[in-house]
């Protein structure tokens, strides 16, 4: 294995080379490829059990694949520090480890000082940047809560302040709308977008994946069988095939993404 950049693909920030992982001689993930570009926003959907956050986890480097490589901003990701990793992706996940009792505020401020240093005081301005970002997700007023008392939808949405700070290269989301209700998807979906970041986020509602998303990433028993636009991962043959139920894709009243519309009395036959 070398560090050097063995890319295929010029421009992208993450790139996985047929990525394989398992648990002990279980396979979970299967030779899986493909390229993100600087800024896209990339949804990977796929059924309960596909991987999804497997291949996450790999991805943000929690686990480490059993075979292929990742390549990150041209670089072999097990080969960067931990460090210049932590300021380059950001993570969203449903569960953050808090051994410190972190109050709301804590967590955001970790987007902006290293661990090493999160006990010193803070400047001004760094501290009027965190103010700011939890104006942005409605978390102001929870600012001073303990972090581990916050209700799902309040975590998340604590976490996408952090990133907010922060300023990653490459934003992960694992069901980053699961807890969140319709008002505040909408939202930080939007507040996401507007990021100019490079995002990979996973989805259950398809509806809200194809919306927001430049490129889907389908996942099936841990391979990849689907990498498109919007249009072409979510179609009737993909929903039938990989979803097991019967639906219609529709083009959305606006014209300009996909729409599944479900049937609700009948699974896949
Ligand atoms: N620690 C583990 N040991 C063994 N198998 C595991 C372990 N963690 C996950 N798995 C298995 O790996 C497979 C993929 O799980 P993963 O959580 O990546 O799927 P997912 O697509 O995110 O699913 P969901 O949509 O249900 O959250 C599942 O079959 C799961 O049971």
């Amino acid at each position: 294995m070398t560090t050097a950049f063995n890319s295929q693909h010029d421009n992208a920030l993450l790139e996985c080379n047929n990525l394989s992982f398992a648990y002990q001689n279980q396979s979970i993930l299967s030779n899986i490829s493909f390229a993100i570009s600087n800024k896209q926003f990339v949804g990977l959907i796929g059924g309960n059990g596909a991987g999804k956050s497997t291949l996450l986890r790999c991805l943000y480097r929690y686990l480490s694949p059993t075979a292929g490589d990742i390549y990150f901003d041209q670089q072999l990701l097990g080969a960067i520090d931990n460090r210049t990793l932590a300021q380059n992706i950001a993570v969203v996940v449903q569960e953050l480890p808090n051994d410190f009792n972190l109050c709301a505020f804590d967590v955001v401020a970790l987007g902006l000082v290293p661990y090493s240093t999160f006990f010193s005081s803070l400047s001004s301005s760094q501290h009027s940047q965190i103010i700011d970002a939890l104006h942005a997700v409605g978390m102001f007023e929870k600012s001073r809560q303990g972090y581990e008392t916050l209700s799902g939808g309040e975590k998340q949405r604590v976490l996408i302040a952090k990133a907010i700070v922060q300023q990653p290269k490459l934003l992960i989301m694992d069901e980053p709308t699961s807890h969140l209700d319709i008002k505040y998807q909408l939202e930080i979906m939007q507040l996401t977008k507007s990021l100019d970041m490079t995002v990979l986020a996973s989805f259950h509602d398809l509806n809200l994946a194809s919306a927001m998303s430049d490129r889907l990433l389908l996942l099936h028993s841990g391979e990849l069988v689907a990498n498109g636009e919007p249009a072409e991962v979510i179609t009737n043959d993909n929903i039938k095939a990989y979803f097991d139920v019967e639906a219609n894709v529709v083009s959305h009243p606006t014209g300009e993404h996909p729409m599944v519309i479900y049937d609700y009395q009948r699974l896949a036959t």
